[in-house]
């Protein structure tokens, strides 16, 4: 069972200099205090995870940022970064009174250049919007994920976001060409080059994406983005067991090859879910009931051959025997209404009640098999439900109950981390260890690294005020004080 960190009593609290200071630094606008909007920032989307910051600051400028950390540092007030706060794993909220930065208000897009698809913009901005921008100019970005409309990119990078085309454009870690980042005591690094190659000694930007905010605040991006093509196709499949799923999959792979953009699972429970709970929703394959559904989505430049291609593909999966049913979108309405089924899960869940979450990479050909002993486990007592990317080996594990219940809870932990481990899995596929993991990562890291991992941190925040009780264990950064943290849930 996760210890329950306490506070680091070396961290100070908020006073009212502290309020003179950084009204004086960000105006009255960059500092926020009200309640309500204080009680947002303090809770996280799936209301599991609650703080008790008293002060929200919202900079315009990496500057700010700068005098922001410098001061916090200084005083040792501890600060928790925040984007979108769409993270599932309490990464994003304050777990006791650490002061919120909010990137929000850094939503500018600083560059465009078409020849060689590269974007520079601020951490604040919101993917949908750069999605939005890209699309006019005849680009995409390289990550697309159900809380498009709220994440921002910063958020996005800080976490190494996954998403739903990852299988086709691989991940941040490829696709940022480069950052900036504040680090605890203000020092600004400027890493945000736009080449595809630099050789030049360690590439330290790796550092920022998807260390959570732990090690510097990332400021600004420049991401590397792939044109827009012309002939987009998605299907909606059902297949009759898990095995048929994998070997779908090796065949799209190689049948569909380079087009490929999206292979994406989920099995009968989280269809069941989402129609029960989500209004508007219709069973695109109404004449019966599936074990599983594949969404196979195809990307390329040339309609009629993508079209054909996938066509012929569906056709032979048929014959085969490898599918069970499957429909093509019609039209562009009919495939949002496809990926809403598949984006909507989470909120479907939510909807459900109380869920536990865990976001596993797992060897494709086991991933199933940890569903089924987890329902053996649970019997009646729990609703298991899987999805998630199949293409990139990433389960989503979610266990859906009336409520949060410890009896439940020893049932599910630590068999699935350990389940994991012994099949050399990861704990964390993309949503991050935050604090529902931090004192998990030993499932998935060996010692020697998790110690390296807090040289790192202690070098660059020694006094670890940046994102504390989150992504390490306690026990390498050792906390002083008892007090427990409020609970919820
Ligand atoms: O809610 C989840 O477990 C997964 C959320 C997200 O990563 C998704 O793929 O829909
Ligand atoms: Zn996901």
């Amino acid at each position: 069972m996760a210890s329950t960190p306490v506070r680091n009593k070396s961290f100070s609290t908020v006073n009212s200099d502290d309020i003179i200071y950084f009204k004086k630094i960000l105006g009255e606008k960059g500092v926020v205090e009200e309640e309500e909007k204080l009680d947002d920032a303090n809770t996280d989307w799936l209301r599991k995870y609650k703080g008790s910051s008293k002060l929200m600051l919202q900079p315009r400028s990496t500057q700010e940022v700068s005098q922001i950390l410098h001061y916090c540092n200084s005083r040792c007030l501890a600060v928790v970064p925040q984007g979108g706060n769409t993270g599932l794993v309490g990464g994003s909220i304050p777990v006791f009174d650490e002061v919120i930065i909010n990137l929000r208000s850094m939503n500018n897009i600083l560059s465009f250049d078409k020849v060689s698809g590269i974007l520079v913009c601020e951490a604040g901005c919101i993917l949908e919007n750069l999605i939005s921008f890209l699309d006019n100019e005849g680009f995409i970005m390289p990550l697309d994920l159900g809380a498009k409309g709220s994440c921002q990119i910063g958020g996005n990078v800080s976490t190494n976001a996954g998403g739903l085309r990852l299988i086709r454009y691989g991940s941040l870690h490829g696709s940022v060409l480069g950052l900036e980042a504040v680090l605890a005591n203000g020092t600004v690094l400027d890493m945000l080059g736009t080449l595809r190659k630099d050789n030049t000694g360690y590439d330290l930007k790796h550092l920022f994406i998807g260390s959570e905010g732990s090690l510097g605040i990332v400021t600004k991006v420049s991401i590397l983005t792939p044109p827009k093509l012309s002939s987009v196709n998605l299907a909606f499949l059902a297949c009759k067991d898990y095995t048929s799923c994998q070997k779908l999959l090796s065949a799209a792979k190689t049948k569909l090859g380079e087009i490929l953009s999206a292979f994406e699972f989920l099995d009968i429970n989280a269809m069941d879910l989402v129609l029960k709970h989500l209004d508007g929703l219709r069973d695109p394959l109404p004449s019966s009931k599936h074990n599983f559904y594949i969404l196979i989505e195809t990307t390329g430049s040339t309609e009629s051959h993508d079209k054909e291609k996938l066509e012929a593909f569906l056709l032979q999966s048929i014959e085969s025997g490898l599918l069970t049913d499957g429909v093509l979108a019609q039209d562009i309405n009919q495939a949002s209404a496809f990926w809403r089924i598949r984006e909507g899960i989470p909120e479907a869940l939510m909807k459900a009640g109380a869920v536990y979450k865990y976001d596993l990479s797992l060897p494709p050909e086991k991933m199933y098999d940890l569903v089924e002993e987890m329902r053996g486990c649970l019997g009646a007592e729990a609703n298991v439900v899987a999805y998630g990317h199949l293409g990139d080996g990433n389960l989503h594990l979610n266990i859906s109950t009336r409520q949060y219940d410890d009896s439940i809870l020893t049932k599910i932990e630590p068999f699935v981390y350990e389940w994991t481990s012994k099949h050399r899995g990861s704990i964390s596929a993309e949503h991050g260890l935050g604090l529902m993991k931090a004192n998990k990562i030993h499932y998935s890291k060996s010692l020697e690294t998790v110690q390296l991992m807090a040289d790192i941190k202690k070098l660059l925040d020694p006094n670890g005020i940046l994102n504390p009780y989150k992504v390490l264990p306690t026990s390498v950064l050792p906390q002083r004080g008892e007090e427990e943290p409020k609970k919820e849930a």
